[in-house]
């Protein structure tokens, strides 16, 4: 049965019209009854609420057993300063965290990286949107690697599509354990989200829609 912290995240995505219904094209270029938009949270609260979220998952995950987190370009550099914000307020875990430029700036302070610079021996920690086919990940992966020999074993995401990776009957989640040895954690899955529509009683086209696309896409 969906938990009510899971139920909850749901009705808040849903409130700040960040999880919508309708026809969407993910980057991987599929058709998508529903999307996750995180660039639609627009105010204080709403953005102090998912650092809560977030800070939640990663404390229960590591605790304080990191050094610092990373938010990849665009999407995730909210959510990662989000998230830093709500661990040292809510759990007193206070930890550095930093983020991509998509492009390399040459003047002023220069360099791609914002915020800490990580160091050899650190252990990083990646605050993400989703997962759908796995490209955003497998890109910010080299940007860490490049930038020290630190380690990555834990990744945090609002929503796991539960989607097929570059391999049949493997999901992107799956992929990414076993190339980078990253476990992903997830606020929610889509799988909780086809649960929480069902139980609302009245989404019953859009359940057929969702049982279509995740015959065809998802890993379950
Ligand atoms: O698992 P994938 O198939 O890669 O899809 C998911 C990624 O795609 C989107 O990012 P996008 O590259 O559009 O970046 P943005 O944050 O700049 O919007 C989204 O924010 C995820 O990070
Ligand atoms: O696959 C994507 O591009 C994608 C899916 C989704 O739900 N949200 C998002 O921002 N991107």
């Amino acid at each position: 049965m969906l938990s009510a912290a899971k139920k909850e995240f749901i009705e808040f995505m849903m409130s700040a019209d960040v999880l919508r219904f309708g026809e969407f094209k993910t980057k991987s270029g599929r058709l998508s009854p529903y999307f996750v938009n995180t660039g639609n949270y627009r105010t204080g609260k709403q953005i102090d609420t998912l650092g809560k979220f977030y800070a939640q998952c990663i404390k229960e995950t590591c605790g304080e057993n990191f050094t610092a987190m990373f938010g990849p370009a665009y999407k995730g550099i909210p959510l990662a300063t989000a998230a830093a914000g709500a661990l040292a307020r809510e759990y007193g875990i206070n930890k550095p965290y930093f983020f991509n430029r998509k492009e390399a700036k040459d003047h002023g302070e220069g360099g791609s990286l914002v915020g800490y610079q990580p160091q050899d021996g650190d252990k990083i920690i990646i605050i993400e949107d989703v997962i759908t086919a796995g490209t955003a990940v497998r890109e910010t992966v080299p940007v860490l690697m490049n930038a020290a020999k630190v380690t990555v074993n834990d990744m945090f995401i609002s929503v796991n599509r539960c989607e097929v990776g570059q391999n049949a009957g493997k999901t992107a989640v799956m992929e990414v354990k076993e190339e980078f040895g990253i476990d992903v954690h997830a606020i929610v899955t889509v799988k909780d989200i086809r649960e929480y529509l069902a139980g609302e009683g009245n989404y019953s086209e859009m359940l057929q829609k969702m049982d279509a696309y995740m015959e065809q896409y998802c890993v379950l």
